[in-house]
């Protein structure tokens, strides 16, 4: 009897020596870091350590000064057109203050996730198709919120609007989910109900996840890898199982390169509600 080896998950990003300069400030500096089909991959720092820099490079949104970025098998400085649209579609995009049109419905706001699939302006409800509005009506309904499709965005709770942001971005019919902080304008609450939706979603869909985080606690109980950054570096790049909040905390703090840093660090780890 034959029996086919287990085949490696495909790696759906590559970054390889990726450095990134404003000007004179360095804020990224020769990251190589490789994600896999289905994982979901925590970014954990200060602000400053380049984490949204980091995941605007998966988007194309900002290109490398040196280094290269590899997503879904496309080099993607290289890419123009109708190439890098079709990757762009591909990426899903999550963000803190959820960029939603606060005096449109919900329904409508889930629509606009579509608009690079379609061909010319879209005013109002009655200007996309039906299949269209049936599908973010479905992912209202999967996000929890099907009974507010008619509302306006801002009528909602920060945690119900990410999960609009969720419905929108999922009209792309994403591989890959970025979410750049997309729990710190929340309370504890509604940021695990947030967190607990990307990662159930991402396991229904097979999404790949990056999302940038403050929280260790919060990096733990939803990532399967702590990726740490400091000062532009991958400072730590471990499985989320099984650490411990002082781990994360120790390892981070091995690496800060001034007193002051460390003390920071010391005290973020003393505190309560540790956040790097
Ligand atoms: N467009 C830009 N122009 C100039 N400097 C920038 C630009 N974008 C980022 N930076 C700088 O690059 C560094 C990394 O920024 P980045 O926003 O990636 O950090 P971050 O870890 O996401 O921080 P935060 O948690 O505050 O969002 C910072 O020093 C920032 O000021």
């Amino acid at each position: 009897m034959t029996t086919t080896p287990p085949t490696a998950p495909e790696t759906v990003v590559e970054l390889a020596a990726l450095t990134k300069q404003f000007g004179s400030t360095t804020a990224l500096d020769g990251v190589s870091l490789t994600v896999r089909r289905g994982e979901i991959v925590v970014l954990l720092g200060l602000s400053g350590s380049g984490k949204s820099t980091l995941l605007r490079h998966i988007d194309a949104l900002e290109l490398p000064s040196s280094g290269s970025v590899k997503v879904l098998g496309e080099s993607v400085s290289t890419l123009g057109g109708r190439r890098l649209r079709t990757l762009r579609g591909s990426v899903g995009f999550i963000f803190q203050q959820f960029e939603l049109v606060p005096s449109l419905t919900v329904l409508e706001n889930v629509l606009t996730g579509a608009l690079a699939t379609l061909r010319g302006p879209r005013l109002g409800l009655w200007s996309y198709p039906k299949s269209k509005k049936l599908r973010a009506l479905q992912h209202l309904d999967r996000v929890g919120l099907l009974d507010r499709a008619y509302q306006r965005a801002d009528t909602l709770s920060g945690g119900q609007q990410q999960r609009v942001a969720i419905a929108r971005a999922l009209m792309q019919n994403p591989s890959i989910l970025l979410a750049d902080e997309p729990v710190a304008s929340l309370d504890p609450e509604s940021s695990d109900q947030v967190m607990a939706l990307i990662r159930e979603i991402a396991a229904e869909e097979g999404l790949t996840v990056l999302c940038s985080l403050h929280q260790v606690d919060l990096a733990i109980a939803w990532a399967d890898r702590i990726v740490g950054l400091r000062h532009g570096s991958v400072v730590l790049d471990l499985p989320a199982a099984g650490l411990s909040k002082a781990e994360v905390m120790e390892i981070y703090g091995r690496v800060a390169t001034t007193t002051s840093e460390l003390h920071a660090v010391q005290n973020e780890l003393m505190s309560p509600e540790a956040a790097l």
